[in-house]
């Protein structure tokens, strides 16, 4: 049996969805509506990386009511990698409302606890996050640190067995350095918004030199999600 299937954390995703697809529904669709989506897309990721570089605060606070939450899939693949890899320490870059962080943090309750951390720049969304985990019964095995992952996540307390990057993405590389000192052998990254397009990021979880085994997944095609493991 696992928690996803049924009771509170089940029951608190299925209204997390919900909320979101209203929440967001403007955002997404400007891509659904688009005649040319990829264009759209490909211009967007470039706008929005050189957007978010200048300003990454500004730059979230106007996405302050909305999810840009992980899919379903997406996150059913987060809760069976946890369980895949044993993981009792989970570091997360960018919770937002907390549904990847449910996802994560039910792994770690259904292999009999874990602790992880989990990092939120907007103080509303760090709220409702821990008021949604409360509500999936998760709050227990989650910390939210709200502020900027350059700071929150300096010190993780202890060695990681798996990370979710899922936060501005023009900080993929300079979090992952912060945490480099911290991840197992074996652990893995999963980076959703990694896109290809001049991406420090990716080039250097790509480039074995550093360490790394790494490529795309076809798991919630088109959002860019990357799967990595830390070699060394
Ligand atoms: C794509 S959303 C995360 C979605 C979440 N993982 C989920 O599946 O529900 C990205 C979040 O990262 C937060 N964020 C962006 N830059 C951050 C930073 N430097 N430190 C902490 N959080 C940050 C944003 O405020 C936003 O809520």
């Amino acid at each position: 049996m696992d928690s996803l299937s049924t009771g509170r954390v089940a029951d608190t995703l299925q209204r997390l969805f919900k909320e979101a697809e209203l929440a967001d529904r403007a955002l997404m669709a400007q891509f659904i509506n688009a005649e040319q989506p990829e264009q759209l897309m490909a211009d967007s990721i470039a706008e929005h990386f050189a957007q978010e570089s200048r300003d990454v605060r500004g730059f979230y606070r106007g996405y302050a009511n909305n999810f840009l939450n992980v899919t379903p899939e997406y996150g059913r693949f987060l809760y069976q990698i946890a369980r895949a890899r044993k993981a009792t320490r989970i570091v997360e870059f960018g919770t937002s409302m907390g549904i990847s962080t449910i996802y994560l943090a039910a792994a770690l309750r259904d292999m009999g606890g874990g602790h992880l951390i989990g990092t939120e720049l907007e103080a509303g969304k760090a709220a409702r996050a821990r008021a949604n985990l409360e509500a999936a019964g998760l709050a227990d095995l989650v910390e939210i640190r709200e502020g900027d992952a350059r700071e929150t996540l300096a010190d993780v307390g202890g060695e990681v067995d798996l990370v979710l990057l899922d936060g501005a993405f023009s900080l993929y590389l300079p979090v992952l350095k912060l945490l480099e000192s911290r991840l197992k052998t074996g652990s893995p990254i999963l980076a959703e918004n990694a896109f290809d397009q001049d991406n420090i990021y990716l080039a250097y979880v790509r480039d074995p030199a550093n360490g790394y085994l790494s490529q795309a997944i076809p798991i919630s095609e088109g959002r860019g999600n990357e799967f990595t493991i830390f070699t060394r």
